[in-house]
């Protein structure tokens, strides 16, 4: 008997085929989300000029309790010198520091008498209290963001704050999600007791597009080796990556394996010591194309697109954060001997930041009504020994 190939040597073939999608620039009010591919600079020091931090007055320190003030140094002006006469200036927030003073009092710590001030009884401030010196944020020219960021609203702002108006970010790969099945009828449309609606599609949909893969073309093709291939030709023609799901295990009808090298596209491997997902599909085609060839079952199919389609087009993103990480199991989690086993889970932190999973075993990898009760699944590798509670597993969520 052939040996199955691991999941590590899988995920490492489709990776090796990761490759790139290129870059584009795009306007800063649509970058949300995107992948950052260029580094982000400081455009000046920040903040650029020593800044008041509070409604106020600002006098240099030591000059006396009692202050003369004959004016006022608002946000959005050169700095102003402390007038001839007089010991401060009354301060906004956010306003230049005046020439001459160092240090700022809050307005509630005032007692105005004219045009004099003085603190209240017992108020002593700290020399350069409620200035933000200028560069001490940070400096010009310093690297605040690095390729491979996905870009969010605090990301945004840097860049805002730092005059870029427009954006390098990873090129978003056109992808076409075929169903293969003549058992399958749209969500639409009247279903008879011999029929079932497809899903796949959707479960791809949600995972693609809540990681900002939105070039997304569904489409559909029956069980028949002439009308798969004419499909098929038309959507790799059409697309930089193709998920198919169904059609890739052993029955008389199951062509897409077959179509697929006869319109050239190169068998990396077919099936993966795994379960669910074991008939898993992967091939190359003669632009470039990935082709994923899912299991039709739907646990099987979005713990495959979890597991290669997902990091694939990451990896081709350049993004730079794994999305998995180690959590518990809360329950003793039984081993497949041969294979690696996909068991679904919901995580909950517990108050010490710890990540739970809790095991959701499903019954056949066609049981998908209760899999949105779940976040994930945790890998468990090949072995007759159960993981116990309390041991540790990688999860990747959905
Ligand atoms: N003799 C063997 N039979 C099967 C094997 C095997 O090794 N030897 N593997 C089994 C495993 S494991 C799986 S998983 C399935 C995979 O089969 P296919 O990829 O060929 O998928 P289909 O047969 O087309 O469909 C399987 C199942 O999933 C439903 N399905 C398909 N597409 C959709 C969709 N878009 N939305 C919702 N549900 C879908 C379909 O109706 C079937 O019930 O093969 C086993 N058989
Ligand atoms: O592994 Mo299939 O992928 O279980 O039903």
């Amino acid at each position: 008997m052939v040996e199955l190939l691991s999941v590590a040597q899988a995920v490492d073939l489709v990776l090796g085929y990761a490759g790139h999608f290129g870059t584009e620039h795009v306007p800063l009010a649509e970058a949300s989300g995107r992948i950052l591919q260029q580094s982000v600079h400081a455009e000046r020091d920040q903040p650029p000029y020593d800044r008041v931090m509070m409604d106020g007055v600002a006098y240099r320190y030591g000059a006396g309790a009692v202050l003369g003030c004959h004016g006022v140094q608002r946000a959005g002006i050169p700095a102003r010198p402390l007038p001839d006469g007089a010991t401060c200036l009354d301060v906004m927030t956010g306003a230049v520091l005046p020439e001459g003073a160092d240090t700022v009092v809050p307005v509630e710590r005032l007692i105005r008498d004219g045009k004099h001030v003085h603190f209240e009884a017992g108020y002593e401030p700290q020399k350069g209290q409620f200035v933000h010196l200028k560069g001490s944020d940070c400096e010009a020219g310093h690297e605040l963001l690095n390729p491979g960021l996905r870009l969010n609203g605090p990301a945004l702002a840097v860049l805002a704050g730092n005059g870029y108006p427009t954006v390098e970010v990873s090129k978003v790969p056109s992808i076409g999600i075929v169903a293969t099945g003549d058992e399958l009828v749209d969500v639409v449309t009247a279903v008879q007791s011999w029929e079932i609606r497809r899903s796949n599609e959707y479960a791809l949909t949600g995972a693609l597009a809540s990681r900002g893969f939105t070039r997304l073309e569904r489409s559909v093709v029956p069980d028949d080796l002439a009308e798969t291939m004419l499909a098929l030709e038309k959507q790799l023609a059409r697309h930089e990556v193709l998920i198919l799901s169904g059609g890739v295990s052993m029955g008389q009808f199951d062509h897409v394996p077959k179509a697929l090298t006869k319109l050239g596209v190169e068998r990396v491997f077919h099936k993966v010591a795994q379960r669910p997902g074991k008939p898993l599909w992967f091939g190359v085609g003669p632009e470039g194309q990935r082709v994923f060839g899912l299991p039709g079952n739907p646990v099987s199919a979005t713990c495959c697109a979890t597991r290669y389609v997902i990091p694939m087009l990451l990896a081709g993103q350049g993004v730079s954060r794994p999305e998995t990480y180690s959590v518990k199991l809360d329950a003793d989690a039984a081993r497949v001997s041969t294979l690696t086993r996909y068991l679904p889970v919901r995580v909950l932190h517990d108050a010490s930041g710890q990540a739970w999973a809790t095991p959701y075993p499903m019954p056949t990898s066609g049981d998908f009504s209760f899999l949105a009760a779940t976040d994930g699944f945790v890998e468990l590798a090949p072995g007759d020994v159960a993981a116990s509670a309390g041991s540790h597993a990688v999860f990747h969520g959905w």
